[in-house]
C-alpha cells in the first residue's frame, strides 16, 4: 500500500474467451460485503470475475497523426498531429483561415478526412466512440423562451440513459450548475436579440454546460472566449483548466488571440499555419522553440500575440517554421512513434514484438504508466492460467487515478481495468470500462462502451449498433413536454390574444345577426372565406417564420445523437396541437355566435374544418419551412402558394378559365371552403329568395325559401359530398407533414 486511498475490496480475475485470455480485477470502496460470484453474476455474465473500479467516468487519449482534408481539391490541412491526454488543455492557435475549426471538425469525426490516423484510447474513432466527444460550437444556440434550468433539465432528461433515474438526471443538472458557477441564473431565461436574457459570458458557460451533461471523456471547445470580456474569458478558462484536471477530462480548444494568462493555461500547443503544422508540444517550450529558430521575443510581450505576428510574417518565415516543426516530429515524445505503438498486432511478427513495444507505450501515456506499475507492484491472489507472463501476475489495491472530490458519482462509478493476452501470452492491450447497468446510473456517454470494449472493429463499425441513450417513448414524452413549453410562449403569446380578440370581435361586430337571405348571401360566404383564409394564413406563416430557428437547435442536437428525428417530429405535432387548437377556437367561439347560431351541429362542424384547415396550413409552412433553407425565399414561395390558393379557393372567382381551372384541386382552401358552405347552408335553416331580380333559377321559379348549396358554392360546377373533402383535406395533411419529415431525415440532415 502506497499511502493512497485503500479500497475495501479487491477482485481479481482472468478468464478465457477464445485465443484472448482476459484478466481483470475490481476495486469497489463500497463492496466489503459482497462477494466476487455476486459481483460477477450480476455485472458480466460469461465472465468468471468482473474487474471495476470506481472513477466517474473513462478518461479518453486522444492521438492524431497526419491528418489531411481537402475541400473540393483544396487542402485545408495537411499532416497535422498531436495528442492530448486526460486531464490536459490542448490549445489550438493559428491565423484566421489556417483551419482550427475544420481540425476541430476532423477530430471530432464531424468531417470525414482524407487521410491520417484518430484514435481514442488506441481504438480508431468509430461513430460509437464518437458518443464521448462533446462538441462546444462557437455559436450558442438554444430555444430563448426556455429557461437555463428548463434548457439543461430537457438535455438532461434525453440525453443521459434510461436507467438513471430522474430524481438522479437532475441531481446531475444541479453538479453542472454548480461546476459552471450558473446556479445564480438557472432560472433566467436564455433570450436573444429581441428578448434580454443570460450574458454573453453565462451563455456561452450554458452552452458548455448543456454538453457537460453527457459527462464526456472528451470535450472540444470552438473560440469559447470569442465575444467575451477578458476577465469572463479568463474565468471562464480558469474553469475549463481546473475541470479538466478535478475530472480528468481531455479538453481542446480553439482560440484567437488569448491573454498570456490564458495563454499559458494550455498544457499543450498546437499551432496551424496554412492547414499545416507550425508546432505541438508544451506551451511552456513554444518561446524556446521560435527562440531556436532565431525568432526572439521581447520581454513583457504576449507570446500569443508574438506567436501570431511571426505566423503572419510571410510565406518564408511561415514556410521556415513549419519546417522547424516537422524536425521535431523525430522526438520521442512526440505522438507519431507512439500512436503506432497503440495499434494491435497484425501478423506474427509483430506479435512477438508487440509486448515490449506496448509497455513502451505505457511508459510514454501518464495514465497509462500508472496502470503499469500498479500491475507491477502487487500480488495476484486468484488461480491464473498455466505460464501466464510473469509481468501479469501482480495487481495493486490502490486507486489508479484520482478521484475528484468535487464528483458526487465518484463512489457510486465502476471502472472495469482488463488486460488482453492473446494466444501466445503476450500482452494485447488493455481497456478500462464503466459497467453502466447496475452502477453508472447514467451520467455518461459511455453506454457504447460497455460493448465497444471486446468487439472486434467490425463490430466497432456497425452503426447499428449505436443506440440511442434512451428510449423512444423517453425521447418522445420529454421532447412533447419541452415543445408545448417553448411553443407556448411563441403561438399564445400576449399580442397573438389581442389579435384573435380583436378580430373574433370585429367579425363578429361587421356580420352582427346577419339575416340568411338572398342578398346577404355573399356576406356569410365572407364571413366563412375571411375566417378560414385568415387562419391558414396565421398558420402557414406561424409554422414557416418559427421552423427555421428551432431546426437550427434540432440539427446541433440530432449532430449530438441526443434523439431521433421520428421521436422529435412526432413530438413537435403532439406538442403544438392545443397550441393550434386555441387560438382558431377562440375566434370561432366569439365571432360565429355573434353572427346568429343556428345550429349547434352546424356551429360544431364549421368549427371542426376551422381546425382541419388550419392545421392543413400549418403542415404547408412545416414542409416549406423544413425545405428552403433561405427564409425570403420561403416567404416568397408560401406567399405564392397561399394566395393563389386563395383565389382558386371559390369565393373571389367563380368563372376561372378552363384552362386553368384544374389548379382549384390542389387549393386547401377550395375543399375547406366547399365544406364549411355545405355544413352552413345545409344544416342551418333555409336562405330566403330575393323578393325580385333573384340570381337562382329555383327562386325565380317561385320557391320562397331554399336555394341548393351547389347553386351557391359552385354554380355550375362539380361539387364533391363534405366526406371527400374531408378526405382530401386529411391527405393534404399527412402528405406535407411526411415530405416535410423525409426532407429533414435525408436532405437537410444536420452536418
Ligand atoms: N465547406 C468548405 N468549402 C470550402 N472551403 C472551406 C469550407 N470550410 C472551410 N473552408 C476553408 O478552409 C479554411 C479553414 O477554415 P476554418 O474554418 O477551419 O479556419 P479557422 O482557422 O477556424 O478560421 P477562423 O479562425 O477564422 O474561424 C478556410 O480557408 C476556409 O475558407
Amino acid at each position: 500500500m502506497h499511502g493512497r486511498m485503500k479500497p475495501k475490496s479487491v477482485v481479481p480475475g482472468i478468464e478465457k474467451v477464445p485465443n484472448i485470455w482476459t484478466l481483470s480485477y475490481s476495486v469497489r470502496p463500497d463492496l466489503e460485503d459482497l462477494s466476487s460470484e455476486k459481483i460477477t453474476s450480476n455485472r458480466f455474465p460469461g465472465y468468471l470475475h468482473n474487474a471495476t473500479y470506481i472513477y466517474p467516468h473513462r478518461p479518453a487519449e486522444l492521438v492524431f497523426r497526419d491528418v489531411c482534408v481537402s475541400y473540393d481539391e483544396k487542402q485545408i490541412l495537411q499532416d497535422v498531429s498531436g495528442m492530448v491526454r486526460p486531464g490536459e488543455v490542448l490549445g489550438v492557435m493559428g491565423p484566421s483561415g489556417s483551419g482550427k475549426t475544420t481540425l476541430l471538425n476532423a477530430l471530432s469525426g464531424r468531417l470525414k478526412t482524407d487521410s491520417g490516423l484518430i484514435t481514442l484510447n488506441g481504438e480508431t474513432l468509430t461513430k460509437k466512440l464518437r458518443r464521448k466527444i462533446c462538441y462546444v460550437t462557437q455559436q450558442d444556440i438554444f430555444f430563448p423562451n426556455l429557461t437555463l434550468r428548463q434548457t439543461l433539465t430537457y438535455s438532461a432528461l434525453l440525453r443521459l440513459p434510461d436507467n438513471m433515474s430522474y430524481h438522479e438526471k437532475i441531481e446531475h443538472v444541479d453538479h453542472i450548475l454548480d461546476v459552471l458557477d450558473l446556479s445564480h441564473c438557472q432560472n433566467t431565461v436564455i433570450g436573444d436579440v429581441m428578448k434580454r436574457g443570460l450574458s454573453g459570458g453565462e451563455k456561452k458557460r450554458a452552452n458548455i454546460a448543456s454538453e457537460l451533461l453527457t459527462n464526456p471523456s472528451i470535450i472540444f471547445l470552438d473560440e469559447p472566449t470569442s465575444g467575451l470580456d477578458s476577465s469572463t474569458a479568463f474565468s471562464l478558462m480558469s474553469m475549463l483548466k481546473d475541470y479538466a484536471e478535478k475530472e480528468n477530462k481531455t479538453v481542446i480548444i480553439t482560440v484567437h488571440q488569448p491573454s498570456s494568462q490564458i495563454f499559458y493555461m494550455f498544457g499543450r500547443l498546437l499551432l496551424l499555419c496554412n492547414g499545416q503544422l507550425a508546432y505541438f508540444g508544451e506551451t511552456s517550450q513554444v518561446v524556446n522553440f521560435f527562440c531556436e529558430i532565431g525568432l526572439q521575443i521581447s520581454p513583457h510581450y504576449n507570446p500569443a500575440d508574438f506567436i501570431m505576428e511571426q505566423l503572419k510574417k510571410g510565406p518564408q518565415l511561415q514556410e521556415q517554421i513549419i519546417t522547424a516543426a516537422r524536425k521535431v516530429r523525430s522526438n520521442l515524445d512526440f505522438p507519431e512513434e507512439f500512436s503506432e505503438l497503440l495499434h494491435l498486432p497484425e501478423d506474427e511478427d509483430e506479435a512477438a514484438n508487440f509486448h515490449s513495444l506496448n509497455i513502451k507505450a505505457f511508459e510514454y501515456s501518464n495514465y497509462n504508466k500508472k496502470i503499469w506499475n500498479t500491475f507491477q507492484h502487487c500480488e495476484l491472489e486468484n488461480p491464473e492460467p498455466e505460464n501466464i507472463d510473469p509481468s501479469l501476475r501482480r495487481i495493486s489495491e490502490q486507486p489508479l487515478w484520482n478521484i475528484s472530490p468535487l464528483s458526487k458519482y465518484a463512489d457510486v462509478r465502476p471502472v472495469e481495468l482488463r488486460i488482453l493476452i492473446d494466444q501466445h501470452k503476450k500482452l494485447r492491450t488493455f481497456y478500462h470500462k464503466i459497467d453502466l447497468e447496475d452502477y453508472d446510473s447514467g451520467k455518461s456517454s459511455w453506454s457504447e462502451v460497455v460493448s465497444s470494449t471486446y468487439s472486434s472493429q467490425d463490430d466497432l463499425e456497425d452503426e447499428e449498433e449505436v443506440k440511442w441513450p434512451t428510449s423512444f417513448w423517453t425521447q418522445l414524452k420529454v421532447l412533447t413536454q419541452r415543445n408545448f413549453l417553448e411553443a407556448k410562449s411563441r403561438m399564445l403569446s400576449k399580442l397573438n390574444w389581442v389579435q384573435t380578440l380583436g378580430l373574433g370581435l370585429i367579425c363578429g361586430l361587421i356580420w352582427f345577426q346577419i339575416q340568411r337571405t338572398e342578398p346577404t348571401l355573399s356576406d356569410i360566404r365572407g364571413w366563412m372565406f375571411f375566417s378560414m383564409t385568415y387562419w391558414m394564413l396565421f398558420a402557414l406563416f406561424g409554422a414557416l417564420i418559427s421552423f427555421p430557428p428551432e431546426q437550427v437547435v434540432i440539427n446541433k442536437e440530432r449532430a449530438s445523437g441526443a434523439y431521433r428525428l421520428s421521436a422529435y417530429y412526432l413530438a413537435k405535432m403532439i406538442g403544438e396541437l392545443p397550441l393550434t387548437l386555441t387560438l382558431p377556437t377562440v375566434f370561432h367561439f366569439i365571432s360565429y355566435p355573434m353572427l346568429g347560431i343556428y345550429s349547434s351541429r352546424t356551429f360544431l362542424f364549421l368549427w371542426g374544418f376551422l381546425i382541419l384547415n388550419t392545421l392543413v396550413a400549418q403542415s404547408v409552412g412545416l414542409f416549406i419551412g423544413a425545405s428552403c433553407t433561405d427564409l425570403q425565399v420561403s416567404v416568397t414561395i408560401s406567399a405564392l402558394y397561399s394566395l393563389s390558393t386563395m383565389l382558386f379557393g371559390g369565393y373571389y372567382s367563380s368563372c376561372i378559365p378552363p384552362w386553368l381551372k384544374w389548379l382549384q384541386y390542389l387549393s386547401i382552401v377550395h375543399y375547406a371552403f366547399q365544406n364549411m358552405q355545405i355544413v352552413e347552408f345545409t344544416g342551418g335553416p333555409p336562405i330566403q329568395c330575393a323578393t325580385s331580380n333573384s340570381q337562382f333559377e329555383v327562386c325565380r321559379s317561385g320557391r320562397s325559401s331554399f336555394i341548393p348549396v351547389e347553386d351557391i358554392a359552385n354554380p355550375g360546377g362539380n361539387m364533391f359530398p363534405l366526406w371527400a373533402n374531408t378526405f382530401i383535406l386529411v391527405t393534404f395533411l399527412a402528405v406535407f407533414r411526411i415530405m416535410g419529415y423525409l426532407i429533414l431525415r435525408f436532405i437537410h440532415k444536420p452536418k
